[in-house]
């Protein structure tokens, strides 16, 4: 395994060693303190453009699942069709695997989609400094080959363009007993499937597609990577649905940053997010506390919300909103991650709500 050192914006060092593709690569640092899940988080696209640190210890001890693909098309084990983070950075790397549904080493895996891992780093005082400092840019540099350094750029980067859909894709076509509108700003696979398994026809389209002339029950606005001020296509499609009808909306992760625009609120970026399988969050105006899974950098200003508008779920940790609803109409979102996978699922009731609004 080649020597390798992750460099942080700040001057950090952490030397470690590579089990993956043996690439410089650069990105945003952020943590993870999920136990388990690499293979969704690696999967799910709204890691583009980051370098993925897993704070639990050992990792790639249960392999990777294969990968496999319904019917339908859409992946059985994974969160998409490829890995989207810019790379793993882990304690301590297993290519000793165990697990029912393994099919491969995690290092196989990486390697084959030229993806980078590294281990041997101490991702506890990397977190340290993440936590301290806030997220920072962050590069991994081959010790024997010091002169390829690649250039870190995260901010003002549409990622959501780089992941969505480029054409209308449907599933349960003429099946569904509902019409849902899926706006794909790297839509998590298993988002997908909460909504197919609740009988309704999903209709996904590209992030920036006027769907606002189509025939749907329902509009479902997607996760997705980056920064959602670089998003304002899919806003003014929002807003101008609000405009048009009352029709149920229900919106996830970036979803929820892009409905809070629509209806006016502004978003920050968080310190260093929240990335884990164990974020509380409260619904508001009850005692009713729930574990969530979340992914998220970004926040919607809960002093900023419109007047009709109101936060849905707080998480108990910092304060942050956690979802927003408007006052009146069927419009609600949730910033964490209700399908999970991997994760708690005591939240999919939303998407229940969600279907018997339609
Ligand atoms: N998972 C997501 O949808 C993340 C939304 C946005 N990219 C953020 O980091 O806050």
């Amino acid at each position: 395994m080649r020597n390798v050192t992750l460099i942080l914006d700040d001057g950090s060092r952490f030397p470690g060693k590579s089990f993956g593709y043996e690439k410089p690569v650069a990105g945003e640092v952020v943590f993870n303190t999920a136990m388990t899940g690499y293979p969704e988080s690696l999967t799910d696209p709204s890691y583009a453009g980051q370098l993925m640190t897993l704070t639990y210890p050992l990792v790639g001890n249960y392999g990777v699942p294969p990968f496999t693909v319904e019917p339908n098309g859409l992946a059985t084990f994974m969160e998409s069709e490829r890995i989207h983070a810019e790379a793993i950075i882990v304690s301590d790397y297993s290519e000793e695997f165990s697990h029912w549904n393994a099919k491969e080493s995690l290092a196989d895996w990486l390697k084959r989609e030229q993806v980078p891992g590294i281990t041997g780093i101490d991702t506890r005082e990397l977190t340290k400094v993440l936590r301290e400092h806030g997220v920072m840019m962050g590069k991994i540099v081959f010790d024997d080959e010091p002169d390829k350094v690649p250039e870190a750029t995260y901010a003002g980067i549409n990622y959501v363009d780089k992941v969505s859909c480029k054409e209308v894709i449907r599933y349960n076509e003429g099946a569904g007993k509902k019409k849902v509108v899926l706006v794909d700003c790297g839509v998590k696979t298993n988002i997908i499937r909460c909504l197919l398994k609740r009988d309704v026809e999903v209709i996904r389209v590209p992030w920036n597609h006027d769907f606002t002339g189509m025939e749907y029950d329902g509009l479902f606005i997607s996760n997705g990577p980056g920064d959602p001020d670089t998003c304002d296509e899919a806003v003014q499609h929002i807003r101008k649905a609000m405009s048009l009808s009352d029709k149920p909306i229900f919106g996830i992760c970036m979803g929820n940053q892009l409905l809070s625009k629509a209806g006016g609120a502004i978003i920050y970026k968080l310190k260093y997010g929240h990335r884990s399988h164990n974020q509380p969050v409260r619904m508001v105006g009850t005692e009713r506390c729930f574990i969530t899974s979340q992914n998220h950098g970004y926040a919607v200003d809960n002093n900023t919300l419109g007047a009709d508008w109101e936060p849905l779920f707080i998480n108990m940790n910092d304060g942050s909103n956690e979802g927003i609803r408007h006052k009146t109409k069927p419009w609600f979102s949730a910033q964490f991650h209700p399908e999970a996978a991997s994760g708690p699922t005591d939240t999919e009731f939303l998407f229940d709500e969600f279907v018997k609004l339609l």
